[in-house]
């Protein structure tokens, strides 16, 4: 369990993380969305012990990340997928961590094979990786001690599709196997496929946080017709909301089927029907990241932020469900882990 609450650091007069507090569960997959520079990283990294909080606190199953007795081996993570050596191979990197924990060198290939890096790719220097290839490099090697936790920065970027899929079901099934998983991301489409929570950060505050398919909420419509404005009138008489889209046609705060159902009923053909944006979650973000642009006000030190959220729309919602307690230390959450904990193929059991 990742608890952070009331964090705050600051840089000079820069407030880059202000206040944050969410959590992250056994089970659950949290999504940490926000804009370049919304102390995103910060955050991670004050969880991960890299940097001091100004105040507040961050911990994992109630502890410190410096308090943790070999910590790898109970939170895997993965901060900045460049800072692998480059001289190394995959197969070289990861042995050398494996050594670092205490494990045998066949889970190295345990995990190469999990991440989908084959014995020829494993062989070669990391400085030949693409982006996707490091993004293997670094779950593998933020698996290596079975955690119970992953703490993963940015770790879909350079992923393609099929990559972004693999991870999805990569991180779902270590959550359901007990596992707490906290990413980050700035691509709203990815972390809306693989976080079941979500937690967005802008300007380093909180904008909104819950489930993802709660903060997504319905997702819009484009519909062309044979007669928009008719199409319009219908929707509005049926008590749905739309309006003029950016391609032609309308856009509607309604799904396709509702639409196509009160078109189907006033007698209009449509030419056009399919699922546009993802609703109240992506007007939410582009507004954000709107807002977050350099020179757009907000993000430079002592400037007001250029977008503020009406609690009413955007509420943090009352998170974790239940009070968060600094845990005891159970000696069986972090205990000398007897090798190997994971079958092959597996994420292994959650502490
Ligand atoms: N060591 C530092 N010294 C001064 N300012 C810093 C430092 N580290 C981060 N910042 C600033 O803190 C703010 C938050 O940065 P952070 O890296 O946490 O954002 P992020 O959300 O991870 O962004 P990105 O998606 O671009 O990685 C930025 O304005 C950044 O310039």
């Amino acid at each position: 369990m990742i608890v952070v609450e009331h964090l705050e650091k600051r840089y000079g007069s820069l407030l880059a993380v202000d206040d944050v507090s969410f959590a992250a569960l056994p089970g659950q997959v949290v999504g940490f969305l926000g804009p370049n520079g919304a102390g995103k990283s910060t955050t991670l990294r004050i969880l991960t012990g890299l940097t001091p909080a100004t105040s507040g606190t961050a911990t994992i199953g109630g502890y410190l990340y410096r308090d943790i007795p070999n910590p790898a081996m109970q939170v895997g993570t993965l901060l900045d997928a460049s800072a692998f050596h480059n001289g190394r191979t995959a197969r070289e990197t990861l042995r050398l961590s494996a050594r670092t924990m205490g494990l045998p060198d066949r889970r190295v290939d345990q995990l190469l094979e999990l991440v989908g890096l084959s014995s020829q790719e494993a062989g070669r220097r990391v400085k030949d990786y693409s982006l996707g290839m490091r993004q293997r490099l670094g779950v593998a090697n933020a698996l290596l001690g079975d955690p119970a936790v992953l703490i993963l920065d940015e770790p879909v970027n350079g992923l393609d599709p099929a990559g972004i899929h693999w991870m999805r079901g990569l991180l779902r099934d270590f959550a359901d196997s007990g596992g707490t998983v906290l990413l980050s991301s700035h691509l709203l489409h990815e972390i809306e496929l693989i976080a079941d929570h979500i937690v967005v950060i802008g300007q380093g505050r909180v904008m909104a946080q819950g489930r993802t398919r709660e903060l997504a909420g319905t997702p819009d419509t484009q519909v062309s017709s044979v007669d928009d404005a008719a199409l319009a009138a219908a929707l509005s008489a049926a008590g749905v909301t739309s309006g003029p889209s950016r391609d032609g046609g309308l856009q509607v705060q309604a799904e396709p089927a509702r639409v196509g159902a009160v078109a189907a009923e006033a007698g209009i053909a449509l030419t056009e029907l399919r699922q546009g944006g993802t609703g109240n979650l992506e007007r939410m973000y582009l507004e954000l990241t709107a807002g977050a642009q350099r020179g757009a006000g907000g993000m430079l030190p002592g400037q007001p932020a250029a977008q503020t959220y009406p609690p009413s729309t955007y509420p943090p919602q009352p998170y974790p469900p239940q009070p968060y307690p600094p845990q005891p230390y159970p000696p069986q959450t972090y205990p000398p882990q007897t090798y190997p904990p994971a079958a092959p193929g597996s994420t292994g059991g959650r502490a």
